[in-house]
Protein backbone atom coordinates (compact mmCIF):
# COMPACT_ATOMS: atom_id res chain seq x y z
CA UNK A 1 0.00 0.00 0.00
CA UNK A 2 1.00 3.55 -0.88
CA UNK A 3 2.18 4.82 2.72
CA UNK A 4 2.22 8.48 3.10
CA UNK A 5 4.41 9.00 6.45
CA UNK A 6 2.88 12.73 6.88
CA UNK A 7 0.10 11.58 6.05
CA UNK A 8 -0.72 8.17 7.05
CA UNK A 9 -4.33 8.37 7.17
CA UNK A 10 -4.19 9.05 3.20
CA UNK A 11 -5.94 5.59 1.61
CA UNK A 12 -6.93 6.15 -1.80
CA UNK A 13 -9.59 4.46 -2.66
CA UNK A 14 -9.78 0.76 -3.48
CA UNK A 15 -6.09 1.05 -5.50
CA UNK A 16 -2.94 2.59 -4.60
CA UNK A 17 0.33 3.13 -5.16
CA UNK A 18 3.61 1.67 -3.94
CA UNK A 19 7.52 2.94 -4.44
CA UNK A 20 9.84 0.39 -4.31
CA UNK A 21 13.47 -0.90 -5.96
CA UNK A 22 12.40 -2.87 -8.63
CA UNK A 23 13.33 -6.49 -7.69
CA UNK A 24 12.86 -5.91 -3.82
CA UNK A 25 8.94 -6.38 -2.94
CA UNK A 26 9.16 -4.72 0.67
CA UNK A 27 6.99 -1.61 0.16
CA UNK A 28 8.83 2.09 1.37
CA UNK A 29 7.17 4.51 2.66
CA UNK A 30 7.02 7.24 0.82
CA UNK A 31 6.58 11.03 1.22
CA UNK A 32 3.64 12.28 -0.13
CA UNK A 33 4.34 15.58 -2.13
CA UNK A 34 1.49 14.86 -4.62
CA UNK A 35 -0.46 17.55 -3.65
CA UNK A 36 2.17 20.24 -4.11
CA UNK A 37 3.34 18.46 -7.22
CA UNK A 38 0.53 19.25 -9.10
CA UNK A 39 1.04 22.93 -8.58
CA UNK A 40 4.46 22.56 -10.20
CA UNK A 41 5.59 24.75 -12.73
CA UNK A 42 7.60 23.40 -15.32
CA UNK A 43 10.16 25.67 -16.84
CA UNK A 44 11.56 26.58 -20.13
CA UNK A 45 14.84 25.48 -21.62
CA UNK A 46 16.94 25.19 -24.76
CA UNK A 47 16.97 21.55 -25.93
CA UNK A 48 20.37 19.82 -25.01
CA UNK A 49 22.46 17.84 -27.64
CA UNK A 50 21.48 18.44 -31.24
CA UNK A 51 17.64 17.74 -32.70
CA UNK A 52 15.36 15.15 -32.05
CA UNK A 53 12.45 14.69 -34.46
CA UNK A 54 9.92 12.87 -31.95
CA UNK A 55 6.23 13.76 -33.52
CA UNK A 56 4.18 11.01 -33.07
CA UNK A 57 0.63 11.18 -32.02
CA UNK A 58 0.30 11.24 -28.02
CA UNK A 59 0.15 7.76 -26.65
CA UNK A 60 -1.18 6.69 -23.26
CA UNK A 61 -0.11 4.74 -20.96
CA UNK A 62 -1.93 1.31 -21.24
CA UNK A 63 -0.31 1.72 -25.21
CA UNK A 64 3.16 1.61 -24.37
CA UNK A 65 4.24 -1.92 -23.10
CA UNK A 66 3.44 -3.70 -26.74
CA UNK A 67 4.54 -0.27 -28.41
CA UNK A 68 7.60 0.45 -26.91
CA UNK A 69 9.71 -2.12 -26.91
CA UNK A 70 13.38 -1.83 -24.77
CA UNK A 71 15.01 -2.09 -27.92
CA UNK A 72 13.41 1.36 -29.42
CA UNK A 73 13.91 2.97 -26.16
CA UNK A 74 17.80 1.85 -24.98
CA UNK A 75 20.10 4.36 -25.96
CA UNK A 76 23.73 3.59 -25.66
CA UNK A 77 25.60 3.89 -22.78
CA UNK A 78 27.93 6.68 -23.35
CA UNK A 79 28.96 8.87 -20.02
CA UNK A 80 31.57 10.89 -21.84
CA UNK A 81 29.66 13.64 -22.52
CA UNK A 82 27.40 15.48 -20.04
CA UNK A 83 24.43 16.16 -22.94
CA UNK A 84 25.31 12.72 -24.70
CA UNK A 85 21.83 10.87 -24.23
CA UNK A 86 22.57 7.28 -21.34
CA UNK A 87 18.93 6.16 -22.21
CA UNK A 88 15.90 7.79 -23.88
CA UNK A 89 12.15 6.66 -23.95
CA UNK A 90 8.65 7.69 -23.76
CA UNK A 91 6.78 8.31 -20.35
CA UNK A 92 3.95 9.71 -19.52
CA UNK A 93 4.16 12.14 -17.42
CA UNK A 94 0.79 14.08 -15.46
CA UNK A 95 -2.22 13.48 -18.71
CA UNK A 96 0.56 13.73 -21.33
CA UNK A 97 3.56 11.86 -23.07
CA UNK A 98 6.64 13.01 -23.34
CA UNK A 99 9.98 11.78 -25.07
CA UNK A 100 12.14 11.53 -21.79
CA UNK A 101 15.97 11.50 -22.04
CA UNK A 102 18.70 10.55 -19.32
CA UNK A 103 22.15 11.96 -19.54
CA UNK A 104 24.94 12.07 -16.47
CA UNK A 105 24.15 15.36 -15.59
CA UNK A 106 20.05 15.45 -15.75
CA UNK A 107 16.61 13.96 -16.79
CA UNK A 108 14.60 15.98 -19.94
CA UNK A 109 11.49 15.55 -20.77
CA UNK A 110 10.17 17.09 -24.08
CA UNK A 111 5.96 17.17 -24.53
CA UNK A 112 5.33 14.51 -27.90
CA UNK A 113 3.06 16.52 -30.49
CA UNK A 114 1.36 15.40 -33.39
CA UNK A 115 2.52 16.77 -36.61
CA UNK A 116 0.62 20.20 -37.66
CA UNK A 117 -1.40 18.79 -41.36
CA UNK A 118 1.62 21.30 -42.99
CA UNK A 119 4.27 18.63 -41.42
CA UNK A 120 5.78 21.57 -39.11
CA UNK A 121 7.35 20.65 -35.87
CA UNK A 122 5.25 22.31 -33.50
CA UNK A 123 6.54 25.43 -32.04
CA UNK A 124 5.53 25.25 -28.76
CA UNK A 125 7.63 21.91 -27.20
CA UNK A 126 8.00 22.48 -23.82
CA UNK A 127 10.93 21.60 -22.64
CA UNK A 128 11.80 20.22 -18.89
CA UNK A 129 14.67 18.47 -16.41
CA UNK A 130 15.50 17.87 -13.40
CA UNK A 131 19.43 18.01 -12.39
CA UNK A 132 20.43 14.77 -10.97
CA UNK A 133 22.72 16.72 -8.63
CA UNK A 134 18.61 17.52 -7.16
CA UNK A 135 17.70 14.10 -7.07
CA UNK A 136 18.03 12.07 -4.09
CA UNK A 137 15.90 8.63 -4.52
CA UNK A 138 14.81 6.67 -7.63
CA UNK A 139 11.89 4.01 -6.82
CA UNK A 140 9.65 1.57 -9.03
CA UNK A 141 5.98 2.77 -8.94
CA UNK A 142 3.31 -0.31 -8.57
CA UNK A 143 -0.27 -0.31 -7.99
CA UNK A 144 -1.36 -2.48 -4.80
CA UNK A 145 -4.85 -3.43 -3.41
CA UNK A 146 -5.25 -2.40 -0.04
CA UNK A 147 -3.41 -4.54 2.39
CA UNK A 148 -1.33 -6.00 -0.30
CA UNK A 149 2.39 -6.18 0.87
CA UNK A 150 4.06 -7.25 -2.25
CA UNK A 151 3.98 -7.57 -6.33
CA UNK A 152 1.46 -5.51 -7.91
CA UNK A 153 1.27 -4.30 -11.57
CA UNK A 154 4.36 -1.92 -12.41
CA UNK A 155 3.24 1.62 -13.24
CA UNK A 156 6.46 3.37 -13.83
CA UNK A 157 9.38 4.83 -11.51
CA UNK A 158 9.39 8.33 -9.75
CA UNK A 159 12.05 10.72 -9.16
CA UNK A 160 12.51 11.95 -5.47
CA UNK A 161 13.94 15.16 -6.29
CA UNK A 162 14.68 18.65 -3.94
CA UNK A 163 13.02 22.24 -5.06
CA UNK A 164 14.88 25.52 -4.31
CA UNK A 165 13.05 28.36 -3.12
CA UNK A 166 14.77 31.20 -2.17
CA UNK A 167 16.95 29.63 1.06
CA UNK A 168 14.16 27.00 1.57
CA UNK A 169 15.08 23.34 -0.12
CA UNK A 170 11.37 21.29 -0.62
CA UNK A 171 10.93 17.74 -1.68
CA UNK A 172 9.22 16.88 -4.80
CA UNK A 173 8.27 13.73 -7.54
CA UNK A 174 8.02 13.09 -10.97
CA UNK A 175 6.38 10.24 -11.83
CA UNK A 176 7.90 8.57 -15.10
CA UNK A 177 4.72 6.41 -16.14
CA UNK A 178 5.45 3.45 -18.67
CA UNK A 179 3.53 -0.19 -17.82
CA UNK A 180 6.74 -2.04 -19.69
CA UNK A 181 9.24 -3.57 -17.17
CA UNK A 182 11.87 -3.89 -19.26
CA UNK A 183 12.13 -0.20 -20.30
CA UNK A 184 11.43 0.43 -15.92
CA UNK A 185 14.51 -1.40 -15.46
CA UNK A 186 16.77 -0.26 -17.51
CA UNK A 187 15.59 3.46 -16.73
CA UNK A 188 15.94 2.31 -12.57
CA UNK A 189 19.57 0.74 -13.52
CA UNK A 190 21.26 4.02 -15.14
CA UNK A 191 19.55 5.96 -12.94
CA UNK A 192 20.68 3.75 -9.47
CA UNK A 193 24.30 3.84 -11.14
CA UNK A 194 24.15 7.87 -11.47
CA UNK A 195 22.94 8.65 -8.06
CA UNK A 196 25.05 6.33 -6.55
CA UNK A 197 28.16 8.10 -7.67
CA UNK A 198 27.47 11.19 -5.86
CA UNK A 199 29.99 9.90 -2.95
CA UNK A 200 29.31 13.11 -1.09
CA UNK A 201 25.76 11.79 0.33
CA UNK A 202 25.64 9.85 3.42
CA UNK A 203 24.38 6.62 3.66
CA UNK A 204 24.65 5.81 7.42
CA UNK A 205 23.75 8.52 10.27
CA UNK A 206 23.87 9.06 13.85
CA UNK A 207 21.01 11.12 15.09
CA UNK A 208 20.06 12.53 18.25
CA UNK A 209 17.07 14.08 19.26
CA UNK A 210 16.40 16.15 22.09
CA UNK A 211 12.86 15.26 23.28
CA UNK A 212 12.83 18.40 25.58
CA UNK A 213 13.54 20.73 23.34
CA UNK A 214 11.92 24.30 22.76
CA UNK A 215 7.85 23.14 22.93
CA UNK A 216 8.47 19.37 23.34
CA UNK A 217 8.38 18.78 19.41
CA UNK A 218 11.61 18.26 18.15
CA UNK A 219 11.06 14.05 18.48
CA UNK A 220 7.61 14.89 16.29
CA UNK A 221 9.12 16.97 13.51
CA UNK A 222 11.68 14.25 13.31
CA UNK A 223 9.94 11.80 12.65
CA UNK A 224 6.82 13.21 10.59
CA UNK A 225 9.09 15.40 8.37
CA UNK A 226 12.88 14.01 8.42
CA UNK A 227 12.67 10.28 9.32
CA UNK A 228 10.62 9.50 5.94
CA UNK A 229 13.11 11.75 3.79
CA UNK A 230 16.23 9.93 4.96
CA UNK A 231 14.18 6.43 4.20
CA UNK A 232 13.70 7.43 0.72
CA UNK A 233 17.45 8.39 0.33
CA UNK A 234 18.03 4.98 1.51
CA UNK A 235 20.15 6.34 4.57
CA UNK A 236 20.19 4.71 8.01
CA UNK A 237 19.73 6.26 10.87
CA UNK A 238 20.69 4.98 14.29
CA UNK A 239 18.31 6.99 16.77
CA UNK A 240 19.21 8.02 20.38
CA UNK A 241 16.44 10.29 22.38
CA UNK A 242 18.37 11.74 24.62
CA UNK A 243 17.28 11.16 28.23
CA UNK A 244 19.59 13.92 30.45
CA UNK A 245 22.08 16.86 29.51
CA UNK A 246 25.31 15.28 29.11
CA UNK A 247 23.83 12.44 27.03
CA UNK A 248 24.54 13.36 24.04
CA UNK A 249 28.79 13.62 25.07
CA UNK A 250 28.67 10.44 26.72
CA UNK A 251 27.65 8.45 23.71
CA UNK A 252 29.99 10.68 21.54
CA UNK A 253 33.10 9.54 23.34
CA UNK A 254 32.46 5.98 23.50
CA UNK A 255 30.47 5.27 20.38
CA UNK A 256 31.93 3.88 17.31
CA UNK A 257 31.84 7.16 14.98
CA UNK A 258 33.63 4.82 11.65
CA UNK A 259 30.30 3.58 11.11
CA UNK A 260 28.53 6.45 10.21
CA UNK A 261 28.98 9.19 7.58
CA UNK A 262 27.30 11.68 9.79
CA UNK A 263 26.03 13.50 12.64
CA UNK A 264 22.44 14.68 13.32
CA UNK A 265 20.94 16.65 15.84
CA UNK A 266 17.50 17.58 16.13
CA UNK A 267 16.87 20.01 19.01
CA UNK A 268 17.42 24.14 19.88
CA UNK A 269 20.95 25.67 19.87
CA UNK A 270 21.70 23.96 23.75
CA UNK A 271 21.57 20.31 21.53
CA UNK A 272 23.29 21.67 18.76
CA UNK A 273 26.02 23.04 21.37
CA UNK A 274 26.39 19.83 23.04
CA UNK A 275 26.78 17.74 19.73
CA UNK A 276 29.28 20.17 17.99
CA UNK A 277 31.59 20.29 21.45
CA UNK A 278 31.14 16.20 21.71
CA UNK A 279 32.27 15.43 18.31
CA UNK A 280 35.38 17.94 18.33
CA UNK A 281 36.43 16.59 22.08
CA UNK A 282 35.92 13.23 20.59
CA UNK A 283 38.33 14.31 17.63
CA UNK A 284 40.95 15.65 19.94
CA UNK A 285 40.61 12.35 22.00
CA UNK A 286 41.48 10.16 19.07
CA UNK A 287 44.24 12.62 18.12
CA UNK A 288 45.82 11.97 21.50
CA UNK A 289 45.48 16.02 21.98
CA UNK A 290 46.00 17.33 25.35
CA UNK A 291 43.08 19.60 26.11
CA UNK A 292 44.48 20.47 29.29
CA UNK A 293 46.94 22.72 27.75
CA UNK A 294 47.18 25.21 25.12
CA UNK A 295 46.97 22.61 21.72
CA UNK A 296 46.12 23.36 18.52
CA UNK A 297 42.82 21.41 17.39
CA UNK A 298 42.39 19.01 15.02
CA UNK A 299 38.71 19.14 12.84
CA UNK A 300 35.75 16.76 13.44
CA UNK A 301 35.81 13.46 12.06
CA UNK A 302 32.37 14.06 10.75
CA UNK A 303 29.66 16.20 9.39
CA UNK A 304 26.92 17.74 11.17
CA UNK A 305 22.98 18.19 10.78
CA UNK A 306 21.40 20.53 12.01
CA UNK A 307 17.77 20.32 12.24
CA UNK A 308 16.00 22.65 13.83
CA UNK A 309 13.79 22.24 16.39
CA UNK A 310 14.38 25.33 19.01
CA UNK A 311 13.51 28.26 19.71
CA UNK A 312 16.13 30.80 17.61
CA UNK A 313 17.90 28.10 16.05
CA UNK A 314 21.18 30.48 15.72
CA UNK A 315 23.38 28.16 14.12
CA UNK A 316 20.56 26.17 11.81
CA UNK A 317 19.58 29.88 11.11
CA UNK A 318 23.04 30.80 9.82
CA UNK A 319 23.80 27.78 7.81
CA UNK A 320 20.27 27.23 6.17
CA UNK A 321 19.23 30.42 6.02
CA UNK A 322 16.16 29.60 7.66
CA UNK A 323 14.45 27.61 10.26
CA UNK A 324 12.72 24.86 8.19
CA UNK A 325 13.31 20.66 9.22
CA UNK A 326 12.82 19.89 5.58
CA UNK A 327 15.57 22.26 4.12
CA UNK A 328 18.16 21.20 7.11
CA UNK A 329 17.06 17.49 6.05
CA UNK A 330 17.52 18.11 2.26
CA UNK A 331 20.60 19.52 2.89
CA UNK A 332 21.98 16.29 4.56
CA UNK A 333 20.70 13.83 2.29
CA UNK A 334 22.04 15.81 -0.54
CA UNK A 335 25.55 15.90 1.14
CA UNK A 336 25.43 19.89 1.03
CA UNK A 337 28.65 20.67 3.34
CA UNK A 338 29.90 23.70 4.44
CA UNK A 339 33.32 23.78 6.71
CA UNK A 340 32.50 26.48 9.39
CA UNK A 341 35.07 28.36 12.04
CA UNK A 342 34.72 26.99 15.75
CA UNK A 343 36.22 28.47 19.15
CA UNK A 344 37.80 26.81 21.86
CA UNK A 345 36.67 28.41 25.36
CA UNK A 346 39.49 27.91 28.37
CA UNK A 347 39.89 28.57 31.28
CA UNK A 348 43.20 28.86 33.61
CA UNK A 349 44.57 26.66 31.04
CA UNK A 350 41.98 23.73 30.59
CA UNK A 351 39.64 23.58 27.85
CA UNK A 352 35.80 24.03 28.96
CA UNK A 353 34.18 23.39 25.72
CA UNK A 354 33.99 24.09 22.15
CA UNK A 355 31.45 26.24 20.54
CA UNK A 356 30.51 28.84 18.17
CA UNK A 357 29.33 32.31 20.16
CA UNK A 358 29.94 33.34 23.85
CA UNK A 359 27.85 36.83 25.59
CA UNK A 360 29.14 38.07 28.90
CA UNK A 361 27.51 40.41 30.87
CA UNK A 362 23.88 41.35 29.53
CA UNK A 363 23.81 38.15 27.69
CA UNK A 364 24.76 36.01 30.48
CA UNK A 365 22.88 37.31 32.75
CA UNK A 366 19.52 37.26 30.72
CA UNK A 367 19.91 33.33 30.58
CA UNK A 368 20.76 32.75 33.54
CA UNK A 369 17.50 34.02 34.91
CA UNK A 370 16.08 31.86 32.15
CA UNK A 371 17.75 29.02 33.27
CA UNK A 372 16.60 29.64 36.87
CA UNK A 373 13.16 29.87 35.84
CA UNK A 374 13.12 26.69 33.70
CA UNK A 375 9.84 26.33 35.31
CA UNK A 376 7.79 28.75 32.91
CA UNK A 377 6.92 28.47 29.10
CA UNK A 378 9.92 29.05 27.08
CA UNK A 379 8.62 32.27 25.37
CA UNK A 380 7.61 33.57 28.34
CA UNK A 381 10.26 32.98 30.54
CA UNK A 382 12.98 34.98 27.56
CA UNK A 383 10.35 37.75 27.91
CA UNK A 384 10.74 37.77 31.53
CA UNK A 385 14.50 37.25 31.94
CA UNK A 386 14.98 40.04 29.67
CA UNK A 387 13.02 42.62 31.17
CA UNK A 388 14.23 41.76 34.82
CA UNK A 389 17.63 41.79 33.22
CA UNK A 390 17.25 45.48 31.57
CA UNK A 391 15.22 46.47 34.66
CA UNK A 392 18.39 45.37 37.22
CA UNK A 393 21.43 46.53 34.21
CA UNK A 394 24.47 46.23 35.56
CA UNK A 395 28.02 47.17 33.76
CA UNK A 396 30.77 44.78 34.45
CA UNK A 397 33.78 45.79 35.46
CA UNK A 398 36.16 43.67 32.97
CA UNK A 399 40.06 43.65 31.90
CA UNK A 400 39.47 42.45 28.01
CA UNK A 401 42.03 41.70 25.64
CA UNK A 402 41.78 41.05 22.49
CA UNK A 403 44.12 39.53 18.88
CA UNK A 404 42.88 41.46 16.28
CA UNK A 405 43.27 39.38 13.14
CA UNK A 406 46.19 40.76 10.81
CA UNK A 407 45.83 44.49 9.69
CA UNK A 408 43.99 44.65 6.15
CA UNK A 409 42.57 40.42 6.35
CA UNK A 410 39.19 41.87 7.43
CA UNK A 411 39.35 44.94 9.66
CA UNK A 412 37.49 47.15 7.44
CA UNK A 413 34.54 47.35 9.56
CA UNK A 414 35.72 47.99 12.17
CA UNK A 415 34.25 50.63 15.18
CA UNK A 416 37.22 51.65 17.46
CA UNK A 417 36.25 54.46 19.81
CA UNK A 418 38.48 56.08 22.29
CA UNK A 419 39.21 53.42 24.72
CA UNK A 420 42.76 53.60 26.25
CA UNK A 421 44.84 50.68 25.67
CA UNK A 422 48.03 49.06 26.15
CA UNK A 423 49.74 46.84 23.36
CA UNK A 424 51.52 43.77 24.10
CA UNK A 425 53.31 41.63 21.31
CA UNK A 426 52.12 37.72 20.87
CA UNK A 427 54.54 35.31 20.28
CA UNK A 428 52.63 34.23 17.22
CA UNK A 429 53.42 37.82 16.05
CA UNK A 430 50.16 39.37 16.56
CA UNK A 431 49.55 42.35 18.54
CA UNK A 432 47.40 42.06 21.80
CA UNK A 433 45.33 44.81 22.74
CA UNK A 434 44.23 45.36 26.33
CA UNK A 435 41.32 47.64 27.67
CA UNK A 436 40.12 47.77 31.43
CA UNK A 437 36.62 49.19 31.94
CA UNK A 438 32.84 48.80 32.52
CA UNK A 439 30.81 47.00 30.19
CA UNK A 440 27.24 45.66 29.49
CA UNK A 441 27.74 43.25 26.94
CA UNK A 442 30.58 41.56 25.92
CA UNK A 443 29.99 39.24 22.52
CA UNK A 444 32.15 37.38 21.15
CA UNK A 445 31.03 35.31 17.95
CA UNK A 446 32.71 33.19 15.20
CA UNK A 447 29.31 32.64 12.91
CA UNK A 448 26.98 35.07 12.14
CA UNK A 449 24.10 33.94 14.53
CA UNK A 450 21.37 34.50 12.59
CA UNK A 451 18.30 34.15 14.00
CA UNK A 452 14.51 35.76 13.69
CA UNK A 453 15.17 38.49 16.07
CA UNK A 454 18.57 39.33 14.42
CA UNK A 455 18.01 38.35 10.40
CA UNK A 456 21.12 39.98 9.47
CA UNK A 457 22.59 38.55 12.43
CA UNK A 458 23.39 39.11 16.10
CA UNK A 459 27.64 39.60 14.44
CA UNK A 460 26.73 40.90 10.62
CA UNK A 461 30.52 41.73 10.38
CA UNK A 462 31.73 37.84 10.61
CA UNK A 463 31.36 34.64 8.09
CA UNK A 464 30.70 31.09 8.75
CA UNK A 465 34.07 30.08 7.59
CA UNK A 466 36.75 33.52 7.54
CA UNK A 467 38.97 32.66 10.19
CA UNK A 468 37.75 35.90 12.57
CA UNK A 469 35.72 36.51 15.63
CA UNK A 470 33.75 39.37 16.12
CA UNK A 471 34.07 41.47 19.20
CA UNK A 472 31.14 43.73 19.90
CA UNK A 473 31.97 45.43 23.14
CA UNK A 474 28.86 47.96 24.28
CA UNK A 475 30.46 50.23 27.07
CA UNK A 476 28.81 51.92 30.04
CA UNK A 477 25.88 53.59 29.19
CA UNK A 478 21.98 54.97 30.08
CA UNK A 479 19.38 51.61 29.84
CA UNK A 480 17.36 54.02 27.26
CA UNK A 481 20.83 53.93 25.04
CA UNK A 482 21.59 49.51 25.51
CA UNK A 483 17.70 49.04 24.58
CA UNK A 484 18.06 51.33 21.63
CA UNK A 485 21.19 49.50 20.41
CA UNK A 486 19.49 46.14 21.33
CA UNK A 487 16.21 47.07 19.06
CA UNK A 488 18.11 47.62 16.21
CA UNK A 489 19.17 44.67 15.63
CA UNK A 490 15.58 43.63 14.33
CA UNK A 491 16.13 46.96 12.16
CA UNK A 492 17.83 48.01 8.96
CA UNK A 493 20.04 50.92 10.90
CA UNK A 494 23.39 49.75 12.38
CA UNK A 495 23.10 48.31 15.74
CA UNK A 496 26.91 49.52 15.83
CA UNK A 497 26.66 53.35 15.19
CA UNK A 498 26.73 54.18 18.98
CA UNK A 499 29.42 56.04 20.65
CA UNK A 500 29.23 53.41 23.45
CA UNK A 501 29.61 50.27 20.70
CA UNK A 502 33.34 49.07 19.31
CA UNK A 503 33.80 46.49 17.11
CA UNK A 504 36.61 44.21 16.16
CA UNK A 505 37.66 41.23 13.96
CA UNK A 506 39.78 39.13 16.23
CA UNK A 507 42.07 35.77 16.42
CA UNK A 508 41.45 35.63 20.33
CA UNK A 509 40.14 37.28 23.53
CA UNK A 510 40.85 36.74 27.05
CA UNK A 511 37.84 38.59 29.55
CA UNK A 512 39.10 38.88 33.46
CA UNK A 513 35.95 40.03 35.22
CA UNK A 514 37.01 42.33 38.24
CA UNK A 515 34.21 42.81 39.86
CA UNK A 516 33.70 40.71 43.07
CA UNK A 517 30.80 38.64 44.47
CA UNK A 518 27.84 40.99 42.34
CA UNK A 519 26.92 37.52 40.62
CA UNK A 520 26.15 35.63 43.52
CA UNK A 521 24.54 39.10 45.27
CA UNK A 522 21.47 38.87 42.39
CA UNK A 523 21.14 35.37 42.71
CA UNK A 524 19.86 35.21 46.06
CA UNK A 525 17.53 38.24 45.02
CA UNK A 526 15.31 35.76 43.45
CA UNK A 527 16.55 32.16 44.99
CA UNK A 528 12.62 32.01 46.54
CA UNK A 529 11.38 31.98 42.86
CA UNK A 530 13.58 29.31 41.27
CA UNK A 531 12.67 25.59 41.05
CA UNK A 532 15.43 23.69 43.02
CA UNK A 533 14.77 20.81 40.74
CA UNK A 534 15.65 22.50 37.13
CA UNK A 535 17.83 25.70 38.37
CA UNK A 536 21.50 25.29 37.53
CA UNK A 537 23.79 25.32 40.81
CA UNK A 538 24.69 28.69 40.93
CA UNK A 539 27.81 28.86 42.92
CA UNK A 540 28.86 32.03 45.45
CA UNK A 541 31.71 32.15 44.69
CA UNK A 542 32.01 34.84 42.48
CA UNK A 543 31.82 32.52 39.09
CA UNK A 544 30.30 34.62 36.27
CA UNK A 545 27.10 33.25 33.92
CA UNK A 546 28.39 33.24 30.58
CA UNK A 547 26.08 32.53 27.56
CA UNK A 548 28.10 30.08 25.32
CA UNK A 549 25.64 28.97 22.66
CA UNK A 550 22.76 29.20 24.47
CA UNK A 551 23.70 27.40 27.24
CA UNK A 552 25.09 28.65 30.89
CA UNK A 553 28.64 28.24 31.90
CA UNK A 554 29.98 29.81 35.12
CA UNK A 555 33.27 30.85 34.77
CA UNK A 556 35.09 31.52 38.03
CA UNK A 557 38.02 33.12 36.46
CA UNK A 558 39.30 34.36 33.07
CA UNK A 559 38.32 33.00 29.70
CA UNK A 560 40.68 32.53 27.08
CA UNK A 561 38.58 32.21 23.65
CA UNK A 562 40.32 31.54 20.46
CA UNK A 563 38.81 30.59 16.96
CA UNK A 564 40.08 27.46 14.81
CA UNK A 565 39.45 28.41 11.34
CA UNK A 566 37.02 25.28 9.92
CA UNK A 567 37.16 23.20 12.77
CA UNK A 568 33.70 21.68 11.93
CA UNK A 569 32.09 20.93 9.00
CA UNK A 570 28.37 21.12 8.64
CA UNK A 571 25.71 19.92 6.20
CA UNK A 572 24.15 22.71 4.75
CA UNK A 573 25.15 26.25 2.92
CA UNK A 574 26.73 29.72 3.13
CA UNK A 575 23.56 32.04 3.47
CA UNK A 576 24.14 35.84 3.90
CA UNK A 577 20.57 36.47 5.22
CA UNK A 578 17.98 35.16 6.92
CA UNK A 579 14.82 34.28 5.23
CA UNK A 580 12.79 34.29 7.88
CA UNK A 581 10.47 38.03 8.28
CA UNK A 582 12.04 39.63 11.57
CA UNK A 583 10.15 38.93 14.99
CA UNK A 584 9.89 41.39 17.01
CA UNK A 585 10.39 41.31 20.53
CA UNK A 586 7.44 42.66 22.52
CA UNK A 587 8.95 43.14 25.96
CA UNK A 588 11.36 46.08 24.32
N1 LIG B 1 15.97 14.42 28.05
C1 LIG B 1 16.51 15.58 28.44
N2 LIG B 1 16.08 16.20 29.56
C2 LIG B 1 16.57 17.38 29.95
N3 LIG B 1 17.53 18.07 29.26
C3 LIG B 1 18.01 17.49 28.13
C4 LIG B 1 17.52 16.24 27.66
N4 LIG B 1 18.16 15.95 26.52
C5 LIG B 1 19.03 16.97 26.28
N5 LIG B 1 18.93 17.89 27.25
C6 LIG B 1 19.65 19.18 27.36
O1 LIG B 1 18.71 20.23 27.14
C7 LIG B 1 19.45 21.42 26.86
C8 LIG B 1 18.63 22.41 26.07
O2 LIG B 1 18.38 21.88 24.83
P1 LIG B 1 17.88 22.75 23.59
O3 LIG B 1 18.73 23.93 23.39
O4 LIG B 1 17.74 21.82 22.44
O5 LIG B 1 16.43 23.18 24.04
P2 LIG B 1 15.89 24.61 24.36
O6 LIG B 1 16.78 25.30 25.33
O7 LIG B 1 14.46 24.41 24.76
O8 LIG B 1 15.93 25.29 22.95
P3 LIG B 1 16.47 26.73 22.59
O9 LIG B 1 17.92 26.75 23.02
O10 LIG B 1 16.31 26.88 21.13
O11 LIG B 1 15.61 27.66 23.37
C9 LIG B 1 20.72 20.95 26.17
O12 LIG B 1 21.82 21.49 26.83
C10 LIG B 1 20.69 19.43 26.31
O13 LIG B 1 21.93 18.92 26.76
Amino acid sequence: MFETPRKSNNVRGVWSESQEELHEMQPVSAVDTSSRAKKKKKKKKPQPGGKRSVSAPQLSTEALPETVSSESLQGECTLNNNDEPIVRGIFQIGKRSYDVVLTVSRVTWTPIQPETPTGDASSQRKEAFVELKDVFAVKVKRRRTVGQQSGGTLLGITLFHCKRKGAKLKDHETHLNNLSVDHCEIWFKHLKALLSGFQNRPKSLKVFVNPTSHKKEALRVYMDEVAPLFKLADIEADLTITERKGHVLSVLKECELDIYDGVVCVGGDGTVAEVAHGLLLRAQMDAGRDTDSIFTPVQAALPLGIIPAGSTDIVACSVHGIRHPVTAALHIIMGHRQPVDACSFSSLGRLLRFGFSAMFGFGGRTLAYAERHRWMPPSQRREMALIKTLANLKPEDCELSFLPLKPGTDGAQEQTKTRSRKDVRDSEGGSWQTTQGLFLNISIMAIPCLCSMAPRGLAPNTRLNNGSMALIMAGNTSRSDFVKHLKRYNSVNNQFSFSFVETHTVKAVKLRPRTQGCWADEVSEDNEESDSKSAPIISSDGSYPWNIDGDLLEVPSELYIRVHPELLTLFGENLEEAEESPVKCSCI
